[in-house]
Formats: structure tokens, C-alpha cells, sequence
């Protein structure tokens, strides 16, 4: 940083603010800091009484915070991104659809080790709508070395573009109740509609919804009748806990799923399962996704629907901060409830 006179300013970012005061109407920076002072400038400074200002000269190798923060953006981002104008040495990336957000986290944290810069994100694998915003991207000084921002770009080239919007990908779905309460008419179905409405919002429709009595073969049974009709993805509710008419785990699996868990680290949702069927996924869902506003259901859903197939390590990560606090208002997935690594 060094102090020149402003006629030899041209070119040079302005280290400091320059505030303007008409006085008994307003007083606020007529220049920001970090801005790169032209020609058309200089009489202006003359009228705010300004004749030497401290700059950063901008070099060979050195760039401006505004295009370093803006290379970073371009680097890290994927499809469905868009990046707003930067300012202040900061951009903020924004969804352009409504889609599942992914964080290649392993990779954001190498870059955010460099010194002077950051690349901030919302957690991975939650769901965004369009216009939310999921990143920013900032240089800590006015100017930067620019072999630090062709690291990051080096990093980004190498792994893929770290940051990315998935597109909801709408499933057939089939919902088959169980539970001889509900198959004698002795309850109503309350799950049914607590899970259209969760689908109906990721742009999904049950296409079809069976009740079945707690009978291992019917469970079984019905989850190959709705594969035979084209089911994409198949939701067995309750009979999911340890009880002796709990039974839809052992369905599932009669009917050839491909267990990938049966529990998670997740409350609500401890007894939730997932499998796949031939790929369809196929999944058993407690009671507690019927009366709990958030479970593991809303965790998993939108990961579904963007075509990731889950692994067990998948439901894993979910442990930590795994915990639902139950607010009041439920803000999720604006809140600690993890959505995975
Ligand atoms: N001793 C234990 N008890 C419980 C455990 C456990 O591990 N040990 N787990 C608890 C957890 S966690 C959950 S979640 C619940 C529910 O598990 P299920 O999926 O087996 O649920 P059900 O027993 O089938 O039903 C519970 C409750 O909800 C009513 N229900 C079920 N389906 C419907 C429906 N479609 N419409 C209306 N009501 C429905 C059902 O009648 C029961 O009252 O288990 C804990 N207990
Ligand atoms: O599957 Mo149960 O929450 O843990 O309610």
C-alpha cells in the first residue's frame, strides 16, 4: 500500500473509503475501497478535497479481489448455478432451478485451507429452490496473488466443478399401508396423505395406493404387483418396529429387496429402510415420518429423486446432527438437521 497523487492514481484499487458530506443532506462513501480509480475520477476526488489516496498497484501476478472472487465462482461452479456481479471482493452464487444441492465437501475444505480467500456453501444434499442462495465466494485482502486463484481453479478443473444444482427427477410412486387396524377399517389412513403432500411438493404423485393386512407374503405380493406396473419407487408404511405384527421389513425383503439399511442415525426415522428392487427403490417407512413434521423421509427424498442411489456410508454421515430438535416452527433444511456429507 503506498500514497500517490491521484492523478497518478489511474489503474490503481483504492485502499480506503472516500466519503462524501453535503452537509444537512447526506454523508456515505462517494468511493468504495477496492475500487479501481479511471480518469473521469480524478476531478471528482479534486472536489472532495482529495489530492493523494493510498492504493495497492495491480502488477503482473497480482489481481483485484472482484476477479479473483469471480474466477473462484466460475471454477467451482456446476449445472443449474448462476452467479451474481461481484462486489466487494464477494460473489454469490444462486440456484437457477429447483433441485438438490451438491458439495463436494472433501474438495471445498482443500481450497478453503489456501490463506486470503474463502468459498462458503449451504450444506450438501439439501434441496434449493430457484433464486436461493447457496454459495458465496470472497478474497480476505483488496488484491491477491493470482497463483492462489489458479490453485483453486487447478483444484476445480481436476475434481469437477464443486458445486452443483440436480434437477428433481418426478418418480411413479406406489404407497402400500400397512397394519390391520387400518386393513379391518378399525383406523383411517392418516400416512397417506402426509406423504402426498411431501411428493406433491418434489413434483411426484402416488399412482397407486394398496392397504394391506400385517402379512409377510401380502406386503411381498404387492410390492411385485406395483413393480409389474411400473412403479419407480414403492413407500411401505408402518409395521416397521419390533412388535410381532411389524412385519414390512421382512416383506420388503421377500419381495427381493436389496437391503441397504434397515435403520439410520437419524430421530425421527431410527427404523426406516431402504432398498432396491432392479434398481427401484424401495422403502420402508415408520410410523414417526406419519406424525413427526420432519424425519428421515424429507432426508432422503429429494437424494432420491435427483437419481443418486444410497449407499450405507450415505446413511452413516447422517448421524452426526442426526438429532431433530422439534422447534416449534420447523425450518428445515434451515437448521442443524444434518442432510449428509
Ligand atoms: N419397544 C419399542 N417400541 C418402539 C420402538 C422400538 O424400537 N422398541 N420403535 C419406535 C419407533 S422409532 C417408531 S417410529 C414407532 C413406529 O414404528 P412402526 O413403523 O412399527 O409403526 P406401527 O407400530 O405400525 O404404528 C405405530 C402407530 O401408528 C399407527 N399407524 C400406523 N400406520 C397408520 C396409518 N396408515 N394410518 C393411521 N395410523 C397408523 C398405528 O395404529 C400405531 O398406533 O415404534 C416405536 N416403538
Ligand atoms: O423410526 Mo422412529 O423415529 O425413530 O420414530
Amino acid at each position: 500500500m503506498k500514497s500517490i497523487r491521484v492523478e497518478d492514481a489511474v489503474g490503481s484499487v483504492l485502499c480506503h473509503d472516500i466519503t462524501r458530506i453535503i452537509p444537512g443532506e447526506s454523508k456515505g462513501p462517494a468511493f468504495k475501497k477496492g475500487h479501481i480509480i479511471t480518469e473521469e475520477d480524478i476531478p471528482a476526488f479534486l472536489d472532495l478535497g482529495k489530492e493523494h489516496v493510498f492504493v495497492w498497484e495491480v502488477k503482473e501476478g497480482i489481481i483485484h479481489e472482484n476477479e479473483a472472487a469471480e474466477r473462484m465462482a466460475i471454477a467451482a461452479a456446476g449445472e443449474n448455478i448462476v452467479l451474481m456481479e461481484p462486489s466487494e471482493g464477494k460473489v454469490t452464487l444462486k440456484a437457477k432451478i429447483k433441485g438438490l444441492l451438491k458439495i463436494d465437501v472433501a474438495t471445498l475444505n482443500i481450497i478453503n485451507e489456501t490463506d486470503e480467500l474463502m468459498m462458503g456453501t449451504l450444506r450438501n444434499n439439501r434441496l434449493v429452490y430457484k433464486d436461493t442462495i447457496i454459495a458465496g465466494t470472497k478474497i480476505i485482502p483488496l488484491i491477491i496473488d493470482e497463483e492462489k486463484i489458479k490453485r483453486v481453479e487447478d483444484i476445480c478443473q481436476k475434481q469437477g466443478p464443486i458445486i452443483r444444482v440436480l434437477p428433481l427427477l418426478p418418480k411413479r410412486t406406489a404407497i402400500i399401508i400397512t397394519g390391520n387396524e387400518v386393513y379391518r377399517g378399525r383406523i383411517k389412513d392418516s400416512f397417506t396423505p402426509i406423504v402426498a403432500k411431501k411428493l406433491k411438493k418434489m413434483g411426484c404423485e402416488i399412482f397407486k395406493q394398496t392397504i394391506v393386512d400385517d402379512n409377510v407374503d401380502k406386503i411381498a405380493a404387492t410390492v411385485l404387483e406395483n413393480l409389474a406396473e411400473g412403479a419407480e419407487m414403492i413407500l411401505v408404511t408402518g409395521g416397521m418396529s419390533v412388535d410381532p405384527d411389524d412385519l414390512t421389513p421382512a416383506g420388503i425383503k421377500k419381495a427381493g429387496g436389496t437391503i441397504v439399511t434397515y435403520g439410520t442415525p437419524v430421530l425421527p426415522g431410527a427404523m426406516f429402510m431402504m432398498s432396491y428392487i432392479n434398481g427401484i427403490p424401495v422403502l420402508g417407512l415408520p410410523g414417526c415420518v406419519m406424525y413427526s413434521k420432519t424425519t428421515i423421509f424429507d432426508i432422503v427424498l429429494p437424494r432420491i429423486l435427483s437419481g443418486e442411489v444410497l449407499q450405507k456410508s450415505d446413511f452413516a454421515q447422517l448421524g452426526h446432527g442426526g438429532l431433530c430438535q422439534k422447534c416449534k416452527t420447523c425450518r428445515f433444511p434451515d437448521c442443524a438437521l444434518n442432510t449428509g456429507n
